[in-house]
């Protein structure tokens, strides 16, 4: 039996949570599963907005890391907010899954046309298919991939999107249509699993640092030095995607104003090592000439 096999897991109880909390438990060797009910799951009829943003996925599952309660928290990262709770720290990602979104209903963008309902509750989103699609109609959807395809089919949307990496990990992975990362942005983070613990826990440190995948670990540090960097209300319109390249790394970065009218994008090449101030440069570049209406979401201008 290995040394990790003992760690308490804990993970939403969530079918997808389940499955990366599951991935998190081979990669290590072994461990204990212990699922926890959050807010986020338990409110499935309201606007996340109006829940407290996407803290609500993460909150009960820190305090339970926090209590001693469980060992390491898995998340899907895209929900794990760029400001960390002290004592508290993201030590590895597992090897990143399709960072692209997946369009469900239609056959592709180019379809979408003004006075379409689509379905979907992200901000960023919402933003870049107005942005696309003036006249577009945006109707929140949440709930789990069973629940979204089922109000698609049942006509409450004409389309929806969501991520091709909880699809796939679902097994779902003949659904929708991918839609390049150059026609849409994925969220920061989006795709890439993370195991958060206690940051004074040398042994669960020291079991998640044999696991990480270092490309993925500096990709998602750009990403998020760059929504840090943004500030704003964690929904506010921000798109950002690290990739490897032949030598170095590409971080690609977007935001925009809830309606999509106005958007600023650009990117930065840097090393493994600038990371972080790669994004921050970014987010800085990108906040400069901003419009006014893109200024005021991200107040920490
Ligand atoms: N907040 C929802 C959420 N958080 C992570 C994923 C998908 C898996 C991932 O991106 O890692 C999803 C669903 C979606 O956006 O379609």
């Amino acid at each position: 039996m290995s040394a990790s096999a003992s760690f308490r897991i804990g993970t939403r109880g969530s079918p997808l949570a389940l499955a990366q909390a599951e991935a998190v438990r081979a990669a290590l060797g072994g461990g204990e599963i212990v699922a926890v009910t959050t807010k986020g799951d338990r409110r499935q009829d309201v606007r996340l907005s109006e829940l407290g943003g996407k803290g609500v996925w993460t909150k009960e599952l820190e305090r339970a890391l926090a209590m001693d309660e469980i060992d390491l928290a898995v998340h899907s990262l895209k929900d794990v907010e760029s400001e960390r709770p002290g004592g508290l720290m993201i030590a590895a990602t597992l090897p990143r899954a399709d960072v692209r979104d997946r369009l469900i209903g239609l056959a592709g963008l180019r379809d979408l046309a003004p006075g379409m309902r689509l379905g979907t509750s992200s901000p960023r989103r919402e933003a870049q298919l107005l942005r696309r699609v003036p006249g577009l109609r945006i109707v929140p959807l949440r709930g789990n991939v069973a629940t979204r395809r089922q109000k698609v089919a049942e006509g409450e949307a004409d389309a929806t999107i969501l991520a091709a990496a909880g699809l796939d990990r679902l097994g779902h992975s003949e659904i929708g249509i991918a839609i390049e990362t150059a026609d849409m942005l994925p969220a920061p983070g989006q795709a890439a699993i993370a195991c958060e613990c206690r940051a004074a826990d040398d042994r669960v440190r020291a079991s998640l640092a044999g696991i990480n995948h270092t490309d993925t670990f500096t990709a998602i540090t750009a990403e998020r030095a760059f929504a840090r960097r943004l500030g704003g209300s964690c929904h506010s319109p921000v798109a950002a995607l690290a990739v490897r390249t032949e030598d170095a790394f590409l971080l690609r970065g977007q935001i925009l104003s809830l309606n999509g009218a106005e958007e600023r994008g650009g990117d930065i090449r840097f090393a493994p090592d600038e990371a972080e101030a790669a994004g921050t440069m970014l987010a800085e570049r990108l906040l400069r000439d901003a419009p006014r209406e893109i200024a005021a979401l991200f107040g920490g201008a």
